[in-house]
């Protein structure tokens, strides 16, 4: 699978339930400055408590916990399994050269929910240079969205090259800011041969599912 069974690990804390030693698969969320990852967990979490999957989040934020508390104030997950890691002035450091903290989370909830499926971990917005540590996550969805321009795909930041996972939001937007939607996204599919790209409008959740199920099957196998 593109994130790789082998990067299943975690800890394997003496309150684990026996046949599920390695805790929550975790699956970063990256992207630029306002692509839309806080709206897509909005899309996301309501999706996994339906198919039943144990979900938490982590967020990180420069020096606030906004888009934490946007999402506990959201009522869609139980306030208590949203952890928020300030990262200072380096978004990318927290989830990549340095994810201390953000390992820390996980494992905190983890140990607080021993049947976890899912830790959903949402990166502060940076640039298109960004990356998950593949020690902090086993799978990373990148969104960037039509109205930061078609010529995104590509400028092939690392970002959108790496990724596990490209998400073109804000389809919606396309028509007014003179994007050609499909021409972004068969640009996008060039410079990642073989891997997936995906289309959302995260205000009204459209495309939404199939980032559920593209997860469900690489990370989860379905459970
Ligand atoms: N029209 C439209 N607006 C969207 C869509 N997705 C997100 N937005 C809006 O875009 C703005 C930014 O969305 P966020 O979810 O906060 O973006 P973000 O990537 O989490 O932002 P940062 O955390 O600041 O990097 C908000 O005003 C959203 O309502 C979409 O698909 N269509």
């Amino acid at each position: 699978m593109p994130g790789g069974s082998d990067r299943l690990h975690h800890t394997s804390g003496p309150d684990l339930p026996a046949g599920k030693p390695r805790g929550a698969a975790r699956v970063g969320i990256g992207g630029p400055v306002g692509s839309g990852k806080t709206a897509l967990l909005e899309q996301l979490i309501p999706r996994f408590i339906a198919r039943g999957t144990e979900i938490a989040v982590i967020t990180n934020d420069l020096v606030t916990a906004e888009d934490a508390e946007r999402i506990r104030r959201s009522g869609l997950i139980a306030p208590e399994r949203v952890l928020a890691v300030e990262t200072g002035a380096c978004p990318h450091t927290a989830i990549r050269e340095d994810p201390t903290l953000n390992l820390a989370a996980a494992d905190e909830l983890d140990r607080a929910y021993p049947h976890l499926d899912l830790i959903l971990v949402e990166s502060g917005g940076d640039n298109l240079a960004s990356s998950f540590s593949l020690d902090l996550v086993d799978y990373w969805l990148f969104v960037i969205d039509v109205a930061g321009g078609d010529d995104i795909p590509r400028k092939r930041g690392l970002g959108v090259l790496k990724c596990d996972l490209l998400v073109i939001n804000k389809t919606d937007l396309a028509s007014h800011v003179r994007v050609d939607l499909p021409r972004m996204a068969r640009e996008a599919a060039e410079v990642r041969p073989g891997k997936p790209v995906l289309q959302t409008n995260c205000a009204t959740g459209e495309g939404v599912d199939a980032v559920v199920a593209r997860i469900a099957r690489e990370v989860l196998f379905d459970r």
